[in-house]
């Protein structure tokens, strides 16, 4: 449906799209999320013909958005992230003039007109001025122009910005009411708005794709993230000697001085379904090495788009498609650590965290 290859877009010194690539697919509500300057509003008028690119292309229902404008804007309806609203109109005028701009016929315009206050619940604002329209009800007027002549494809960017939290619900509400005859594509910097309204996220830092799967997967990628910290009574060699034992355990690291005396404190990550403390007690009380703490740490969302956004190093770590997929860091980031080790012989490629 559309078709985003190798987007490129520059400004000046400023690279804010970095070679991206994406499919939307039709009928599912689209999350587009990433810290401000990440280069979502970019993409965004790229993909609406807003704004042209540097390099690569967009097409939309095979129709590419520079040499096809014409037919490419009609399956698409846009409510920029400041919507262009005349405030010294009333509603219904804007919407008919916006008619008028969007080339819908004369005969067609009335009803569109109707139907997309219904749909918006504008029906009894319709002849207010623009200017005297709570924040909420302005971003409906937006809403309702990106809805005339009935686009397969929204576009939203940010549309929750500035509104309070009963208008937020609401404007949700309607995304998601709007996400059964449309295909949606939102943007924005709140991980809570994406995971209640999109069924797919795409993730950008710095103008790169830095995930790109459905909320479901990566939700299970993220749980597949776990971690172990341990504090056991033991030298460094002895409790190594242990980890590097268990099939399940991909690689661990010492942390800071431990508070007791002859004592080390790891932070061991495993296979998503893997729990090994179980087993780790048994082979510490084996070894007559005792267990001074232990605790499980999951990753929620939040961390993981915090880890993915975070930094440069975020562009390196690409999640797309499958839960399955490697989320390795090559590179040495260790900071906090005093010692880091991998298993399998300190393999060069694997990573600790
Ligand atoms: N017209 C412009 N001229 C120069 N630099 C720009 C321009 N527009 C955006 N940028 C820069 O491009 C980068 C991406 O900006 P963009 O607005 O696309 O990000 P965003 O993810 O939408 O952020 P926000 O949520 O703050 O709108 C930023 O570094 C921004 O400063």
């Amino acid at each position: 449906m559309i078709e985003v290859r190798h987007l490129t877009k520059r400004y000046g010194d400023t690279l804010a799209v970095d070679d991206l690539n994406f499919t939307i697919e039709k009928g599912r509500i689209y999350g587009f999320l990433g810290p401000n300057g990440a280069g979502k509003s970019t993409t965004m008028n790229i993909i609406t013909g807003y704004l042209a690119s540097t390099d690569g292309s967009v097409t939309i229902n095979g129709h590419d958005i520079l040499e096809d404008a014409e037919a490419a804007k009609k399956n698409i309806g846009y409510l920029p992230e400041l919507p262009p609203l005349y405030f010294d109109m009333t509603v219904k005028e804007y919407l008919a003039f916006a008619a008028e701009l969007k080339k819908i016929p004369k005969a067609e315009r009335k009803n569109q007109i109707t139907r997309v206050c219904a749909t918006t619940k504008l029906d009894a604002v319709q002849n207010r001025l623009i200017k005297n329209l709570s924040k909420g009800y302005r971003q409906r007027v937006g809403l309702a122009q990106a809805l005339l002549g009935s686009p397969e494809i929204l576009i939203l960017d940010e549309p929750t910005v500035g509104l309070d939290p009963k208008q937020i619900l609401e404007i949700r509400d309607l995304i998601k009411e709007l996400g059964k005859e449309h295909t949606v594509i939102l943007s924005s910097h709140i991980l809570s708005e994406i995971s209640a309204v999109c069924d797919y996220v795409l993730i950008l830092s710095h103008g790169k794709l830095v995930a790109s799967d459905t909320l479901e997967n990566l939700t299970s990628l993220m749980q597949g993230q776990n971690s172990l910290i341990v504090t056991v009574k033991s030298s460094k060699e002895q409790l190594k000697e242990i980890l590097r034992g268990i099939t399940a355990v991909k690689e661990f690291h010492f942390m800071g001085d431990c508070e007791e005396e002859h004592c080390v404190k790891a932070e061991i990550k495993t296979d998503p379904s893997s729990d090994i403390r179980e087993l780790l007690f048994y082979q510490l009380a084996e070894k007559n090495l005792p267990i001074l703490a232990m605790q499980l740490v999951r990753l929620s969302l939040e961390d993981i788009f915090l880890e993915l956004t975070a930094d440069d190093q975020a562009a390196k770590k690409v999640i797309t498609g499958t839960p399955s997929s490697p989320t390795e860091n090559a590179d040495d980031t260790d900071t906090d650590t005093t010692e880091s080790d991998t298993k399998k012989g300190d393999n060069e490629n694997a990573v600790h965290m």
